[in-house]
């Protein structure tokens, strides 16, 4: 006869969420590390009662905003690459609608989460339930539907054993690393306390095994005909490289066959910067060298890249006409772009079996990779050296401020930092295998050209959603996934504005992470442009109705949470603010203020499709229209 346990539904998720193992390469451990809360009357009752009861080995952390949370369990796992998880839960109606921007986060860059919302009332004897909208056409549909666009597995429980089929399917969904992504369940609030007499077999330890898709002799031979047939190919190292830990695979491989590598933003830190063969950022945030090695390139091996807009500059980046493309990708979506010969396996299994396959073969790049390499190093010395002048100062992003403009800007913020200087700066000062994390605005774009990344695994970008407030919250999530090692959030004040919320939790529970705040005192990039397609400065500086810059005090605010702050508007005052608070055992957080228009511009084509208005009175609009279609004349339509 079956053995049953009698259970609430939540309680049986706590006791189901501790038995999870993932295998991954002859390792074993537990895949679920903790779960964040923001309870309210959806949950309270329900898995705040299973966890108070009882959980487990799972680590309890309380958030301060549901995105917010959801973000640091999102960043935790992609820091942990891949390998482990939190959960989230929070209550019903704008608990749940906080999530749905963290689940698109999660989505776009195929990052494990479990989403724990509540969900009305599944009797529907309160009908409407407090924070209940209500449609006209379907009492059926709630806040939480707004979650499946954006889940990799959606679920609505509205019976207690409807779980076990619901929990089995989500985290096979997770541990896959072709479809791994956010899984939401979104438990009936009345449904959570409702028991039920679960199989104890459910909750016996099940071991997710995350094998290395192997690729076939048909493919491998297929990839090494191609790369043989080239004389100049090109590794563009994306996430799926990092995730799949391919490092000492990818530098034998470039070494051996003398084959640039260029990075995405989630590829970036997968091969240490200082690699020689290791020529940066690709694409629109790309580095010169990256950038001109890409257009001379005949064979483009795209390794876990999704090719976004940013990689190949709107499809423009590559001659199209005579290059080839190979990818090499879990996902068989992924692999099919780009009229590539598609390789769908594992990145590090693919080429362990590919470079003895090459045997003899050596591309014609020469010296010619070296000397990209090191006349980027000179760029970006100088980049690390500008310094502002009130009499003709030349910033990097040229022709949109006035000389009495910037000036302004100098006089109300009180500094004469750029942002270039200050960036590598930090980069020369902080400890190199401290991590570092960003997601939105102009410092991304910095952060990929600039940044030398020379620990693998440190360098912590969210740029397939580029959200806004990431920085912060996942720094907590940072440092969760490793303790040991300092964590540096790298934002603009407009991200910070938007949401630093856990910047409190981390405080709370003692975990030290560190604000490097670039205030400009605007939307800087937009501004960019705004500016750069011929418009004028419009909404995106932070400036009153009577046109004066705001100027606020970030350093006190983060003193107010509990932080050491500091101030720093020079390189001297900086370095100090660093090493200090390098000592430190709280969080801190750095403010700088730093001049508009002074962070890198883009280099070779680093063009981007943008929606050009095609009628204008503004000539600088129409020419932008006129350039986008010369452009496209000879970009990929697909
Ligand atoms: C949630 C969200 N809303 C809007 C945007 C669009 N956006 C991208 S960057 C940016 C401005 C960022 O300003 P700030 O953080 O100060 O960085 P800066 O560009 O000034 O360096 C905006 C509004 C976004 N990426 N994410
Ligand atoms: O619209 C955007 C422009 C990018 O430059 C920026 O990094 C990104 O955050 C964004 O959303
Ligand atoms: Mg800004």
């Amino acid at each position: 006869m079956m053995k049953t346990v009698r259970l609430t539904t939540a309680q049986a998720l706590i006791k189901f969420l501790n038995q999870q193992y993932v295998h991954i390469d002859g390792e074993e451990f537990p895949f679920v590390e903790g779960i964040f809360n923001i309870f309210g009357h959806g949950n309270v009752l329900g898995i705040g009662e299973a966890l108070e009861r009882d959980s487990g080995h799972l680590k309890v952390i309380q958030g301060k905003n549901e995105q917010g949370m959801a973000h640091a369990a999102i960043a935790y796992s992609k820091q942990m690459l891949r390998k482990k998880i939190y959960a989230v839960t929070s209550s019903s109606g704008p608990g749940s609608a906080n999530l749905v921007t963290a689940a698109g986060t999660a989505l776009a860059n195929n990052i494990p989460v479990l989403l724990l919302p509540a969900d009305t009332y599944a009797t529907r004897q309160p009908d409407p339930v407090l924070q209940q909208m209500e449609q006209e056409h379907s009492i059926a549909i709630t806040t939480n539907d707004a979650l499946q666009p954006v889940s990799r597995y959606w679920d609505r429980i509205t019976r207690p054993e409807q779980l076990m089929s619901s929990l089995i399917r989500a985290f096979e969904v997770m541990t896959d690393p072709a479809k791994a992504g956010p899984a939401t369940i979104c438990i009936s609030q009345d449904v959570e306390g409702e028991a039920f007499d679960y199989d104890v077999k459910f909750f016996e330890k099940r071991v997710h095994y995350i094998d290395r898709k192997i690729p076939t002799e048909r493919e491998l031979i297929g990839a090494a005909e191609l790369i043989k047939a080239s004389q100049k190919p090109l590794i563009v190292v994306g996430g799926g490289a990092k995730y799949s830990e391919s490092r000492e695979v990818l530098m034998e491989f470039s070494e051996r066959y003398n084959i640039p590598l260029v990075e995405t933003q989630a590829g970036k830190s997968t091969v240490e910067s200082s690699f020689k063969n290791n020529l940066g950022g690709l694409g629109i945030t790309g580095t010169l060298a990256a950038n001109k090695a890409a257009r001379q390139s005949d064979l483009i091996i795209g390794v876990g890249t999704r090719f976004t807009d940013f990689a190949t500059s709107s499809k423009t980046i590559f001659d199209f006409e005579t290059t080839k493309f190979l990818n090499i990708n879990v996902s068989r979506m992924q692999a099919y772009k780009l009229d590539a010969f598609p390789v769908a396996a594992d990145a590090r299994t693919t080429f362990e079996a590919l470079i003895p396959m090459l045997e003899g073969y050596m591309s014609e790049f020469g010296e010619v990779i070296t000397e990209l390499k090191e006349e980027w190093l000179a760029e970006r010395d100088r980049l690390g050296k500008v310094t502002f002048n009130r009499e003709n100062f030349d910033p990097e992003i040229k022709n949109h401020f006035s000389q009495d403009v910037l000036n302004e800007y100098a006089d109300v913020l009180n500094t004469e930092l750029a942002q270039t200087t200050a960036l590598i700066a930090i980069n020369d000062t902080i400890d190199p295998d401290s991590m570092i994390i960003c997601s939105a605005g102009s410092l991304p774009g910095d952060l990929q050209r600039l940044w030398h990344s020379n620990v693998p695994n440190t360098y912590h970008l969210e740029y397939g959603y580029s959200c806004m407030g990431y920085e912060v919250s996942g720094t907590l999530g940072m440092k969760l996934a490793d303790p040991s090692k300092e964590a540096y959030t790298i934002v603009g004040d407009g991200s910070f504005l938007m949401l630093h919320s856990e910047l409190i939790t981390a405080i709370q529970y003692n975990k030290k992470i560190n604000v490097l705040l670039f205030d400009n005192s605007g939307y800087g990039c937009i501004n960019n442009l705004q500016m750069d397609f011929g418009n004028g400065s419009y909404y995106c500086e932070f400036r009153t109705d009577d046109n004066q810059i705001l100027n606020i005090d970030y350093a006190k605010i983060a003193e107010g949470y509990g932080a050491k702050a500091y101030r720093a508007n020079t390189v001297e005052e900086l370095k100090a603010a660093l090493e200090d608070a390098m000592k430190q055992d709280k969080s801190t957080l750095i403010e700088m203020k730093v001049l508009p228009k002074t962070m890198s511009d883009g280099y070779e084509g680093s063009w981007w499709n943008l929606g050009v208005p095609e009628v204008s009175e503004r000539e600088g609009v129409q020419k932008s229209y006129e350039f986008k279609q010369q452009k496209l004349k000879n970009a990929k339509q697909y």
